[in-house]
Order: C-alpha cells, then sequence, then structure tokens
C-alpha cells in the first residue's frame, strides 16, 4: 500500500492507450510523426501528449505556448538529451547535439557562442560568399546537377571554414565519407530505425552474427564518420607545419596550442565542435536549400518579386552582398517563409526531462524525452492562416516592412536552440538572394513544351526531413549575370 501511495502521481497527457506489455510500442509512427502528433493533438483535444513503449515516456508538445513554457522557462530541467544507445555505436555521442546537459556540453556550448555569435559573423563572410559564388558558377557551367551544388555549398562550406579544407568535387574523399555517413546514420537514428535503441542490450552482440544488421551498419557509420574526421584534421595539422593554414576553427585552435598553449579539453571540444558543425550545419542547410528550390520553381510569382527587389536595391552590375540584407524585406521574409513552411528537423532534436515535473494538471516523469513539434506549430493555423500556401507576405505588414514575427522557429528552443543559427541564416539568406539575382528557376517541360509534374513529396532521414528530387531548370537571367558570376569566381 505504501509503495502504491508513493508511486500514485496525477495523470500522465493525454495520448493513445497503451497495449498490455508493450505500451504504444506500434502506435509511435516512423514517417509523418509531426502530421500524425497534430492530429493525436486534435483527437485528444490537447496541445500536450504522452505515449509510452517499453518503460520509455515520450511527451509531444504541439504547440509554442507549451514549448516555451516547458523548454524555455523550465530549460533547467528540459535542456538534456536522451541516451541514444546506436549513438554510441556509431561514434556520434560526443556529437554537441546529442551531449547530455552537463560541464562538457556547458564547455562546448561556451566555445560555440564565442565562434558563432551574431557579432563574430563577420569573419564566416568571406568564405561564405566564395562557397555561394562557387555554387553559382556551379549551376551556370551544370545546372542538371543541381541537388550536387546544393549538397557541395553546404558541405565545403563547414569543412572550409572549420578546417581550411576545400573540396573541389563530389568525389573527395571527405565529402563521400561525409554522405555515406550521414545516409546510414539518417536510417539507424529513426524512431524504430534499430532495436539497439529499444533493446541496448542487442548492441553486444557480433557484428557477424546472422541479424545483427544494426550492429553492421553502425559499424559501417563508425569507419566513415572516422575518415570524416582524420582527413580534414591531418590536412589542417600538415598546412599548419608548413605555414600556409587558412583561417579556421581548427587552424587558430593550433595557433594557440603552440603559442600560448590551450589545455586538453579545449583541443577535444574544438576537434569535436569542428565535427559537429560539419554535420549538424550540413543537413539543414541542404534541406533548406532544396525547400527553396522546389517553392521558387512552383511559385513563380514569388520568384518575380523576389527579383523586382534584388533589381532594385542591388542592380545589375554587382552580386548582392551581406550589406544589403536590411534593405531587402521580402527577400528576409521569403527565408522566414522557406523555413516555416518546411523546418528540416520538423520534430526538433529530442530534449530529456531530467526532474519529475508537473504541467497544466499532468506528471512528467524524469528521463521522459520531449518531442517540440516544430512542424505543428508552424502549421498551426492560428498563428499562420492558410499555413500549407507558400506566401512570404505573411511575414510583412500592410507597407511591405517586416512584421513583428521574427521568431524563426525552426531552429528549436531553450538552451539547446541551434547554436549555428546566424551561421544559418546568412548562409541561407545569401545563397537565396544570388541565385535569384542571376537565375531563373523553372519547372521543367517534356518535349512538347509541357511542364512536367512536380514531385510535392518530402521524405524523412533521421529526425531530418529533405524534399523529394525535383524536375527543375536554372537558366541564367541575362548576359550581365553570365559575366558576372565568371568574373567574381575568377577574382
Ligand atoms: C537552416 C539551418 C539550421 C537549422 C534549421 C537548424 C536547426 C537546429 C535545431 C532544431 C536544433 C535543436 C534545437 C533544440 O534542441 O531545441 C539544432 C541544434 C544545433 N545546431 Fe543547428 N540548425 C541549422 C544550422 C546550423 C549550423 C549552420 C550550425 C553550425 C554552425 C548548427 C549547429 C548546431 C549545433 C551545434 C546544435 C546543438 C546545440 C545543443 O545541443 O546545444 N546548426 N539546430
Amino acid at each position: 500500500l505504501r509503495r502504491v501511495v508513493k508511486n500514485s502521481h496525477p495523470p500522465y497527457p493525454p495520448g493513445p492507450k497503451p497495449k498490455f506489455l508493450i505500451g504504444n510500442a506500434l502506435d509511435i509512427p516512423v514517417e509523418g510523426a509531426s502530421e500524425i502528433y497534430m492530429e493525436w493533438g486534435r483527437k485528444y483535444n490537447s496541445g500536450i501528449l504522452h505515449v509510452e513503449a517499453l518503460g520509455n515516456h515520450i511527451i509531444i508538445l504541439n504547440t509554442v505556448e507549451d514549448a516555451d513554457e516547458l523548454l524555455e522557462k523550465r530549460a533547467n530541467n528540459y535542456s538534456d538529451r536522451p541516451v541514444i544507445p546506436i549513438a554510441k555505436m556509431m561514434g556520434w555521442h560526443t556529437q554537441m547535439p546529442l551531449l547530455g546537459y552537463n560541464d562538457e556540453w556547458r564547455f562546448h556550448r561556451k566555445i560555440c557562442q564565442q565562434n558563432f555569435r551574431q557579432g563574430a559573423m563577420s569573419q564566416y563572410f568571406p568564405v561564405q560568399k566564395r562557397k555561394v559564388h562557387e555554387m553559382l558558377q556551379g549551376l551556370l557551367k551544370t545546372p542538371e546537377e543541381f541537388d550536387e551544388h546544393n549538397h557541395m555549398l553546404s558541405i565545403s562550406l563547414a569543412l572550409s571554414s572549420m578546417y581550411g579544407y576545400d573540396p573541389i568535387s563530389w568525389k573527395d574523399p571527405c565529402v563521400q565519407a561525409a554522405e555515406k555517413a550521414a545516409t546510414l546514420a539518417g536510417s539507424l537514428l529513426a524512431p524504430g530505425g534499430s532495436f539497439v535503441n529499444i533493446f541496448p542490450a542487442l548492441g553486444k552482440i557480433p557484428a557477424w552474427v546472422p541479424g545483427a544488421i544494426s550492429v553492421r551498419l553502425a559499424g559501417e557509420v563508425r569507419r566513415y564518420t572516422e575518415e570524416m574526421k582524420r582527413i580534414p584534421m591531418e590536412y589542417a595539422k600538415r598546412k599548419f607545419a608548413d605555414e600556409t593554414a587558412v583561417p579556421s576553427l581548427v587552424a587558430d585552435m593550433l595557433e594557440r596550442k603552440f603559442t600560448e598553449g590551450i589545455s586538453d579539453e579545449e583541443e577535444n571540444a574544438i576537434e569535436n565542435i569542428a565535427h559537429t558543425v560539419y554535420t549538424a550545419a550540413s543537413d539543414t542547410t541542404i534541406g533548406a536549400t532544396k525547400t527553396f528550390f522546389y517553392y521558387m520553381a512552383k511559385h513563380p510569382e514569388v520568384q518575380t518579386k523576389a527579383q523586382a527587389e534584388i533589381d532594385r536595391v542591388v542592380g545589375s552590375k554587382r552580386l548582392p552582398d551581406f550589406s544589403d540584407r536590411e534593405r531587402m524585406p521580402y527577400l528576409e521574409a521569403m527565408y522566414r517563409e522557406v523555413l516555416r513552411i518546411a523546418p528540416p528537423i520538423p520534430m526538433c532534436v529530442p530534449h530529456a526531462v531530467s526532474e519529475d515535473d508537473y504541467y497544466k494538471g499532468y506528471f512528467i516523469p524524469k528521463g521522459a524525452v520531449v518531442l517540440a513539434n516544430i512542424w505543428g506549430m508552424t502549421h498551426d493555423e492560428n498563428r499562420y492562416p492558410n499555413p500549407y500556401t507558400f506566401n512570404p507576405e505573411r511575414f510583412l505588414d500592410a507597407t511591405g516592412a517586416l512584421n513583428d514575427d521574427h521568431r524563426v522557429l525552426a531552429y528549436g528552443f531553450g538552451r539547446r536552440i541551434c547554436v549555428g543559427k546566424y551561421v544559418g541564416s546568412s548562409t541561407l539568406w545569401l545563397m537565396m538572394v544570388s541565385v535569384l539575382a542571376c537565375f531563373e528557376i523553372e519547372r521543367s517541360k517534356d518535349s512538347h513544351g509541357n511542364y512536367v509534374d512536380m514531385n510535392d513529396e518530402y521524405e524523412d532521414f533521421g529526425i531530418v526531413r529533405h524534399k523529394k528530387k525535383i524536375a527543375c531548370t536554372f537558366k541564367v537571367r541575362s548576359e550581365e549575370a553570365k559575366k558576372l558570376i565568371s568574373t567574381t569566381y575568377e577574382a
């Protein structure tokens, strides 16, 4: 009786009824989770939901108000991360988004904040401009390979700014290792992607045992991940020794190491951060760029308005620059709309609860995983009327100036909010404005001149969601634009 009294607590938030022994294991969605959780929200008439599978509790937050209350105001209790057994087997457990809420994470976060705060952004402008110009050059030469140019922009930008490593082609061994690691890891990290996440003991089965697929795949990810770390790190060290290193996070660390001296802890943290940025920054920026291409091809009228603003502010004698940003409200609204209509991490990176908590009369147990449904929040009709329509004007007032909705929910919440959001924002903005300054993006046509169907689907890779490949063309806007791309690139 004493145990029953001690263990009694208010109810969990509403959700599907758990089944005997397995709880909600079969209810937890594997694909399109954000839409399903929104439906549950309507069904159970609640913005906060609960499911339980094999002793693991999951809390889903469908509204900004609940996310603000728990992840922001009660951040002390909601900033941990769940332990994901397969991540350790892949060698990803030291990546910053997966670190627990502890001193190691605080130390990493401090270094990131020093390097990626808004005031430090101008140090990345030269490399961002160079990489975006390389993308324009690629789109000019081989427009049909727009998807590869998109991947190259994000991957090479991260490698260049973190290590001073400049991959020149898609076939670069480091880029290849990154692509393979990301694809395999995506499938293993997806909900239900590996039984090891549910039964950690399965991770101890040797890879050669028939059926130990997750163990084998995790081993492959680990090998590719080691390559992703080794190749650019060795390169950075070689360049430093030759005194030919260009500015980068790692070059700066090596410089300080051999002049003033730094602790092993700091050296380790910087190596981790360099590697984290390369994975955290690329998949998200690639996803947002795919969405941008898709909506431009789908909505030529939006493209025309954005190009009119670019022509008015920048003209045709130069390419756009960061100093133009403040004078381009329509482009800014478009950047916000791209991240609203398709947030690249629709269910956020999971947070975890450090201590038992009570909210709105419900019980939230210690250790519960908290999923913030970012997609659900950016498709809330009360916040964004006609949420499925791509409409940058929702971020403008009647005079065409930006309204006061400055918050980009796609970057997450509280103390774990994306620490690279200013880097992401400046890269995406410069990419969008530069591509539109130089190209018309159009739906592809068949041999009879009829538009071919656009694929409207998205697909999930682990926690990241990307637009499926689309058929579109990139036509350079003018001879002047063509010349600008070539000459700026050569300069
Ligand atoms: C469009 C671009 C991006 C989007 C949409 C995005 C989104 C996110 C989200 C949703 C989170 C989790 C937030 C939370 O847990 O509440 C996150 C975490 C993180 N992001 Fe980004 N991100 C982007 C670009 C970047 C870039 C460019 C960098 C690096 C320069 C970066 C580095 C990180 C890191 C290190 C974390 C982990 C933070 C922590 O756990 O404390 N991200 N990002």
